[in-house]
């Protein structure tokens, strides 16, 4: 999707050029503890939204939660390049094999 990938652009910029009042320079001056930290707290809005069956409130959260992994990729240099290319393999090598044991060998 091109806005994850603006929206990474974004991320990536106020890394290399820091802006005052910026909630993601705060998180890149925190540092990886911090992110890690936020990462797991919007997981656990992720499972509340699911489970209360509030689906704005999920896609809300979701996007809380994507946001601060792409924070993560950004401080830990992992490029969007990566993830399509470990997903390209994933698919091509499950719909190969069309058995969802293999998934453990991925
Ligand atoms: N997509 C987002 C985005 N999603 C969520 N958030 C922020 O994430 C924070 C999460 O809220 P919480 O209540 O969990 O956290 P908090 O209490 O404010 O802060 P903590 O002390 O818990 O860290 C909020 O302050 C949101 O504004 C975001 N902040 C920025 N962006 C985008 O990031 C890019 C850079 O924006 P700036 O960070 O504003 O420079 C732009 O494209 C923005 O649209």
């Amino acid at each position: 999707m091109s806005i994850l990938r603006e929206l990474y652009e974004d991320i990536q910029n106020r890394k290399k050029n820091p802006q005052d009042g910026s909630y993601t320079n705060y998180l890149f001056t925190k540092g990886e503890d911090k992110i890690l930290k936020k990462i797991g707290e919007e997981c656990t809005e992720v499972v509340i939204a699911s489970k209360r069956d509030n689906h704005t409130e999920l896609v809300s959260e979701l996007m809380d939660l994507t946001y601060h992994c792409l924070v993560l990729m950004a401080e830990k240099d992992v490029s969007l390049e990566e993830l399509e290319e470990e997903a390209k393999r994933r698919r091509g090598k499950l719909s190969k094999v069309g058995d969802r044991k293999e998934i453990d060998t991925l």
